[in-house]
């Protein structure tokens, strides 16, 4: 039996986050071209040396990006748009970061979420250039491996049947394939000249449902691929979930297979057990949790291991996580204060490499005692008391609808913002200087107030009509719920990517959670105090803090969801009783905690759509509940925005403007509605015409009364100037909307 200890992919971020410094430090100009490559090159060999250190016997390159994996695809093959034309007067790397962040001239490609994960990459656009290998980015990274550590590594990038999948405009993806897989036996050839044995095809999409013609395509890709034998073996990489049209795709023209037996576990084991494993290829055994936190039960899965290997027949296995490990925090050693208990339960990156060790090594010395996952003293949860009418506002839509606007009075064509502002360098300093107690707890809370109150000054002054408090008291969106519900462990350093050089910290729900006191109610209350017009309550949704938190896994997650949605209810429940008319429960990642398998969707909608409706089912007629949603793509999505029963929702749509107007012209909608008319991931200052273009195409599908204007998501990321600006021309936009109608009414 031949082992190798491998990942499929290890952070790129770094320990201290230096990889995101070294990208914002270039981005403003404070390093130069050079200095930038030989930073990220300081960090490319640092975890190439950390794994090294931590035992592993084949390591990867090309898990390392200058942004994203994707983006780096595209780049690689030369997939430019044209609109980019004007940035290639200066550097590759200018054309790269004006293809991921826009600039002036041009906006941004678009962002989604890679798969059922908190991470986003760059969709690529194919206009029919003519491609080519521009730059064989894995090439070079082979070599520096190669020529400092003595590595003999192994390139990983995204498959072909992923890539396409994943690309968007072309109209024939044959024709695209024809065109790319030529290219990627070119990046075979280059590699396998300067040494490589292997090339890892990371292709997640193959756990997607997939057709019949699907299957067709992904057989003709992978035997076009290998008409002629490519010049290294091939690793097909799948990861999230079971893979699909296991006996058609399992006998791939490829020498190697990876397999989930996390998130794929059940149904990866009964293909196994239905259909063998090809007795020629190598079996990648993907059975230490790549995405979530908790130490394994290595016991039960050295039996897994055993069980597999009976099945598979397998002579030759990779043992590994179940994806890349660039979804966990680096190591549980950089956290200092958290509680004994609650760390020797987890397993970040370097602990799961350990793990991936130990495993082994109890096969090569059969009698070697294996850890388990220490938690034999959780509790176990208790039971909520809720009934039916809990899920259920009193009064229907149509009723609620006439009852707010009299109470609200706002014009057509409502302006708001969805809650965070600018969280600027002193926002952070402030914060960092009060986390090391630098200052007091008065002078911070001192800080939050004057900020606060100088942005709502900004918001009447802009005429916006429905303001927001601006979030300057929250890290995260989620992560400051974990601070202040119980059942939560914090971290301090596990920060995990989410989008270009953004990260999180997800928080741990490790326990029962439950509220305690108000949470957002001195900043809300505070904000209202200043202004007449109405201020929003501003809350993140019981699916959002699931789906973008590391959650216990003995109870089910529909479960925590409804501690969730208790814990909120009260809270909206004194936000209400201290006047405030308007109560945003944001659910960005409700739709981005679909199961990536259709046939699973309606038992996780249910019960998703239930949580929130727990939430927020407990308020007046009068009390208007807005949600808001982002980052995904909405068109097939109506229903269960229809679901949710809010009165308002604003939603993501300035990037991706035209699907979702076409999925309400097939599903009307007639609650409020705002679609996003400016894209703030991008330092870009939209024009009013551009705007005034998106409105008046949504009002196609829209009713005048029902529409409102906003943003895309928050402005925490933006600068204060970028923002004023852009809202300014918002505000002048939904401006000349009104007269236009008022104008067509005569
Ligand atoms: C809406 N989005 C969110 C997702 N997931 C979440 N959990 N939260 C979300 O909001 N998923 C989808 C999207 C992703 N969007 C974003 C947008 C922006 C960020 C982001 O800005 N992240 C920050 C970190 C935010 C934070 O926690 N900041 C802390 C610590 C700040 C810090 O680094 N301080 C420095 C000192 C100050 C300085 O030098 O700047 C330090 O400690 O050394 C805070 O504000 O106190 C990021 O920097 O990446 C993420 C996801
Ligand atoms: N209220 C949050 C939503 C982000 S999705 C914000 O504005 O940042
Ligand atoms: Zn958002």
């Amino acid at each position: 039996m031949k082992w190798t200890r491998t990942v499929i992919g290890y952070p790129y971020i770094g320990d201290n986050r230096e990889w995101k410094r070294c990208l914002e430090a270039f981005w403003k100009g404070d390093v130069t071209e050079d200095a930038f490559l030989q930073q990220l090159k300081g960090i490319r060999l640092g975890r190439l040396k950390r794994q090294m250190d931590l035992g592993l016997d084949y390591l990867s390159i090309g898990d390392f990006t200058m942004y994203d994996r994707m983006l780096d695809t595209a780049f690689m093959f030369g997939m430019i748009p044209s609109r980019y034309a004007g940035e290639r007067s200066g550097s590759d790397l200018s054309v790269y970061y004006a293809m991921a962040r826009g600039t002036k001239g041009a906006v941004a490609c678009e962002m989604t979420k890679w798969f059922n994960t908190n991470y986003h990459y760059i969709v690529p656009e194919y206009e029919g250039q003519e491609l080519s290998v521009t730059k064989n980015l894995l090439l070079q990274w082979f070599k520096e491996a190669r020529d400092e550590l003595g590595l003999v590594t192994k390139p990983t990038m995204i498959g072909p049947y992923t890539f396409i999948k994943l690309t968007k405009g072309y109209e024939n993806r044959e024709e695209l394939a024809a065109e790319l897989i030529p290219l990627y036996r070119q990046v075979m050839a280059e590699l396998s000249e300067e040494g490589a044995d292997w090339i890892q095809f990371e292709e997640p999409a193959l756990v997607l449902t997939l057709s019949e013609k699907e299957v067709e395509f992904v057989k003709s890709v992978y035997e076009q691929l290998t008409i002629e034998k490519p010049a290294c073996k091939i690793m097909l990489q799948t990861y999230f979930e079971g893979l699909s049209a296991y006996e058609e795709l399992v006998n791939l023209p490829v020498e190697g297979v990876g397999l989930d037996f996390v998130s794929g576990y059940q149904q990866n084991i009964t293909s196994m057990k239905q259909y063998g494993f090809p007795a020629e290829k190598v079996l990648a055994v993907g059975i230490i949790d790549g995405r979530n936190i908790w130490r394994a039960d290595l016991a039960e899965k050295a039996g897994l291991l055993q069980s597999l290997l009976d099945l598979s027949k397998a002579a030759d296995v990779w043992v590994q996580p179940s994806s890349s490990l660039q979804h966990v925090p680096i190591s549980t050693t950089f956290e200092q204060k958290m509680s004994a208990d609650i760390k020797g339960l987890l397993a970040f990156a370097d602990e799961k490499i350990t793990e991936i060790n130990q495993l082994v090594l109890s096969f090569n010395e059969p009698g070697l005692p294996l850890d388990g996952n220490g938690r034999t003293s959780q509790k176990a949860s208790s039971k909520l008391a809720i009934s039916p009418e809990d899920f259920k506002r009193p009064a229907p839509f149509s009723i609620r609808q006439d009852i707010q606007a009299r109470k609200l009075s706002l014009p057509v064509f409502p302006t708001t913002t969805i809650g965070s502002f600018p969280q600027s360098k002193e926002v952070k300093e402030t914060r960092k200087a009060w986390r090391n107690k630098e200052i007091t707890d008065d002078a911070y809370a001192a800080f939050i107030e004057r900020e606060t109150e100088r942005w709502i000054r900004i918001q009447d002054d802009l005429g916006l009509d429905v303001l927001v408090h601006g979030e300057f008291e929250r890290t995260d969106m989620v992560e400051y719920f974990g601070e202040k519900l119980v059942g939560f462990a914090l971290s301090e350093k596990a920060w995990v990517v989410s989008y270009g050089s953004r990260c999180v910290k997800p928080p741990i729900i490790h326990g029962d959670v439950s509220w305690i006191e108000p949470m957002t109610l001195k900043e809300t209350a505070a904000a209202q105090a200043l202004t007449e017009k109405p201020v929003k309550g501003m809350l993140t949704g019981p699916v959002t803090i699931l789906n973008w938190s590391f959650v216990r896994d003995d109870i089910s997650r529909e479960e925590v969801a409804y501690q969730l949605g208790v814990a909120l209810r009260k809270e909206i429940e004194c936000l209400e009783q201290a006047g405030i008319a308007i109560i945003q429960v944001d659910e960005p990642a409700l739709r981005e905690g679909l199961p990536l398998r259709r046939a699973d969707w309606e038992d996780y909608l249910s019960w998703a759509i239930r949580s929130f409706r727990l939430a927020t089912s407990g308020v007046q007629d009068e009390t208007q509940i807005h949600t808001h949603m982002c980052y995904c793509d909405f068109h097939d999505f109506v229903k269960p925005i229809e679901a949710l029963d809010v009165d308002v929702i604003s939603i993501e749509t300035s990037r991706s403007h035209g699907e979702f107007i076409h999925s309400l012209q097939q599903t009307p909608y007639e609650k409020g509605i705002g679609l996003g008319v400016y894209d703030i991931h991008s330092p870009r200052i939209p024009s009013e015409a551009e705007m005034l273009e998106i409105m008046q195409d949504s009002l196609e599908v829209l009713e005048p009364r029902q529409f409102w204007v906003n943003p895309d998501c928050g402005l925490k990321t933006r600068k204060e100037e970028e923002t004023i600006a852009s809202l300014r021309h918002m505000v002048n936009a939904a401006k000349q909307l009104r007269s236009y109608i008022k104008m067509m009414q005569f």
